[in-house]
């Protein structure tokens, strides 16, 4: 890693070019430079075109980091089973070749990876799901980070042996002076266009979930999380911005995510963090467990101690809260998990919730973490390759991405990765939304379908529908 103090990007990628024909390699060029503060929604919504199909978006439940990026310097993707490890080294590498300036900065700044995963990599692909892969992982050509008032742009490129660093400059330079001089100082959604909701057989999913209770009951295994999906047939172009933008104003504890490829927007608001890392600290929480939310104060309370006492969910809870700890133990030290879970309110339903923490062992990453941990019993089920093999069989669906780890991690080996639930994939005028129940026991087949209905409404309510 070189050490580079004060010099711009012309600087910085002619030393670039030399060092990529010297060591005939790919190398990593990356600079941040603190911008006036702009809304990261309005630089994502500028991005439309000029960087159509190439944006992410992220934002944590505080909105301590809000993350945008437009554009691809570098993008890892891998197919086969060992797409975590296969990220993880390809990420690596090309750090080894990297120069950066400055050469020590704010976390969530410099070169990371935005992007994610899929549920499950055995599962034949349908069409809908052709742009993404099983691991894709972006380095956006510019990164603007919020943190609170203050706001930094990182450039990235990636130049090669034959590249030449001016044209190159000249480029990224333009592009940069049009970002910082078009971004308008905020974001103005644009009118919903209406639209119609299709369901995909609800009596077939009832059955399913009646079977699939059954032969829980029987011992074949302890839970299976079995999602449904809906359709949604709009009469104009769905707005991925304009969706996040009403999600960031509805979904307030939520992470907001987006991930774009070609002309597909996959997005969301998840309440469900996978797990975060910071330094040597690594956060899991279970969320898994569900109610509505009250009409009145009382009511909220009422179906929240409700909640808390119920059998059904806290067995739901407790099958997600033992696998999150076992995972833990394999790659941390000083596990610390809560004996009772509490609540966690979102807009529109409550869940049962325990955090998990614990300190890194030398050599667990961020990535081998998500590994271990996908997919919990809160998307998946338990045991988990037998689950996934039951959701493989039962679900008359390719769920993709949904319920799939994304996020983003940084040189420095933190970041954060949450469940894409509460999501949906934009196409056009057409959508496609998840939602799934963990299975277990006990669980009735109507009630559970309710509680789909109710996990498919911010996402219904971001794109301008009524309020199911
Ligand atoms: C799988 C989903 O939710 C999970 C997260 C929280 C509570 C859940 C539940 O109570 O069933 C699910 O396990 C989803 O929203 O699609
Ligand atoms: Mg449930």
């Amino acid at each position: 890693m070189s050490m580079v103090k004060q010099l711009d990007i012309r600087e910085l990628l002619a030393q670039g070019a030399v060092r990529a024909r010297e060591e005939d390699c790919e190398v990593l060029v990356s600079q941040v430079i603190p911008v006036k503060p702009m809304d990261p929604l309005a630089f994502f919504a500028y991005g439309a075109e000029p960087y159509a199909g190439e944006r992410s978006f992220w934002a944590d439940p505080n909105r301590d980091r809000i993350l945008a990026g437009l554009g691809t310097a570098y993008r890892v993707e891998a197919e086969a089973e060992d797409r975590f490890a296969g990220v993880e080294a390809r990420w690596r590498d090309l750090l080894r070749k990297s120069i950066r300036e400055p050469h020590t900065h704010r976390n969530g700044t410099g070169p990371l990876l935005m992007g994610g995963f899929s549920f499950d990599p055995l599962k034949p692909k349908s069409g809908r799901w052709e742009e993404y892969a099983d691991a894709s992982m972006v380095l956006p050509r510019f990164l603007l980070t919020v943190a609170g008032e203050d706001c930094w742009l990182t450039v990235n490129a990636v130049i090669r042996p034959a590249e030449d660093p001016v044209s190159l400059a000249d480029r990224l330079e333009r592009e940069k002076q049009d970002l910082l001089s078009g971004v308008p100082a905020t974001f103005t959604p644009m009118e919903s266009p209406s639209f119609e909701t299709v369901e995909v057989d609800p009596e077939a999913w009832k059955r399913s979930v009646a079977e699939t209770a059954r032969e829980i009951r029987e011992g074949v295994m302890e839970k299976v999380v079995l999602a449904r999906q809906l359709r949604v047939e709009a009469s104009g172009r769905l707005a991925p911005a304009s969706i996040l933008k009403r999600l960031q104003e509805q979904q307030t504890d939520c992470f907001l995510f987006a991930v774009e490829r070609g002309a597909s927007c996959f997005l969301g608001a998840s309440p469900e963090r996978l797990v975060r890392r910071n330094g040597k600290r690594f956060l899991s929480t279970c969320l898994a467990g569900s109610i509505r939310r009250g009409s009145s104060p009382e009511e909220d309370e009422r179906l929240g101690q409700e909640l808390l006492s119920d059998g059904k969910n806290r067995v739901e809870h407790e099958v997600v809260v033992h696998m999150i700890r076992e995972a833990f133990r394999t790659g941390c030290d000083a596990v610390e998990v809560p004996e009772e879970p509490v609540l966690y309110k979102a807009g529109y339903i409550q869940h049962l919730y325990t955090p998990v923490t614990g300190r890194a062992r030398p050599g667990t990453t961020l990535l081998s973490m998500v590994k271990r941990l996908h997919p919990t019993p809160a998307l998946g089920g338990y045991p988990q390759e037998k689950s996934v093999e039951k959701i493989r069989e039962k679900e008359r669906m390719d769920r993709g991405w949904y319920a799939g780890p994304v996020g983003w991690v940084d040189w420095r080996g933190d970041g954060e990765f949450a469940v894409a639930i509460r999501s949906a994939l934009v196409k056009g005028d057409q959508a496609f939304l998840f939602a799934g129940c963990g299975i277990v026991g006990d669980s009735d087949p109507d009630s559970e379908y309710e509680e789909a209905r109710i996990k498919f409404r911010p996402i219904l309510s971001a794109m301008g529908g009524r309020d199911r």
